[in-house]
């Protein structure tokens, strides 16, 4: 029955509470359509399979989010959160999810860097490479590192540059990772990902494009290195 003195209720609340404008589009490149391609194709990859890891999508103010603990090759648009990144406040809130537990991680690598993406994966060479290096993941003399950027200065990596990518403790929950990651990203300041022992990597980028692409390229270069060090070939060129 249609209420003369509140419009909004002949459409329900979905429509006030949902903001499903924010995540309704035609457009394939829109971050709720990407996140729902990019995780497909992750968990095809192995990368985000057994509801491990994530991607999330800053649009200007706006972080879009996944659920935790749902099939990440399964989402649709309309299972995302969005965030409003100034008052931290939710735009959009799925009633039966909750937000993913990266959240606060996301949220600190977009806070540090200023970055447009972030992607989590639990990539098995990501988490070998954690058990085969100690403090830092080191590579160097390989055509691909030119995938990834110098950071604090224009430009990527040449071919015989070292490429360092620091390794974190784990904690019990993802969210306690934020104090580590937050030093770690602060005090290297030429890194675009970190990975964490015994779990895997986050990569981040100025859009989700860099940040695809750094991450196909890591996780070359760990597979790599796994193969390297299984030969006994130094991942590090020596002079
Ligand atoms: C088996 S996944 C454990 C949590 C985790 O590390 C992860 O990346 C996924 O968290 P989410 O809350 O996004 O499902
Ligand atoms: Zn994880």
């Amino acid at each position: 029955m249609p209420c003369c003195s509140c419009h909004e209720i002949d459409f329900g609340i979905d429509v006030g509470v949902d903001n499903n404008h924010l995540i309704a589009s035609k457009d394939p490149t829109h971050p709720a359509n990407m996140i729902c391609e990019l995780c497909r194709l992750f968990y095809t990859n192995g990368w985000c399979t057994g509801t491990g890891g994530g991607v999330s999508i800053r649009d200007a103010n706006k972080a879009y989010i996944a659920p935790s603990g749902v099939h990440k090759e399964r989402m649709v648009p309309s299972d995302m959160f969005v965030m409003d990144l100034e008052s931290k406040e939710y735009l959009r809130k799925p009633a039966k999810y909750k937000a993913s537990a990266c959240t606060p991680l996301f949220l600190d690598i977009y806070n540090i860097r200023d970055s447009g993406a972030c992607i989590h994966t639990h990539s098995q060479n990501a988490v070998m490479v954690t058990l085969l290096f100690d403090k830092y993941f080191e590579i160097s003399s390989i055509e691909q590192i030119k995938a990834l950027p110098k950071v604090t200065e224009a430009g990527n990596l040449w071919y015989s540059d070292k490429l360092t990518i620091p390794i974190l403790e784990n904690t019990e929950r993802e969210e306690d990772l934020s104090e580590s990651l937050q030093q770690c990203i602060k005090s290297h300041p030429n890194t675009t990902a970190i990975l964490v022992r015994r779990h895997g990597i986050f990569v981040w980028g100025e859009n989700i494009w860099k940040a695809k692409v750094y991450n196909e390229a890591l996780d070359y270069l760990m597979e790599l290195a796994i193969k390297m060090k299984q030969f006994g070939i130094p991942t590090v060129k020596q002079e």
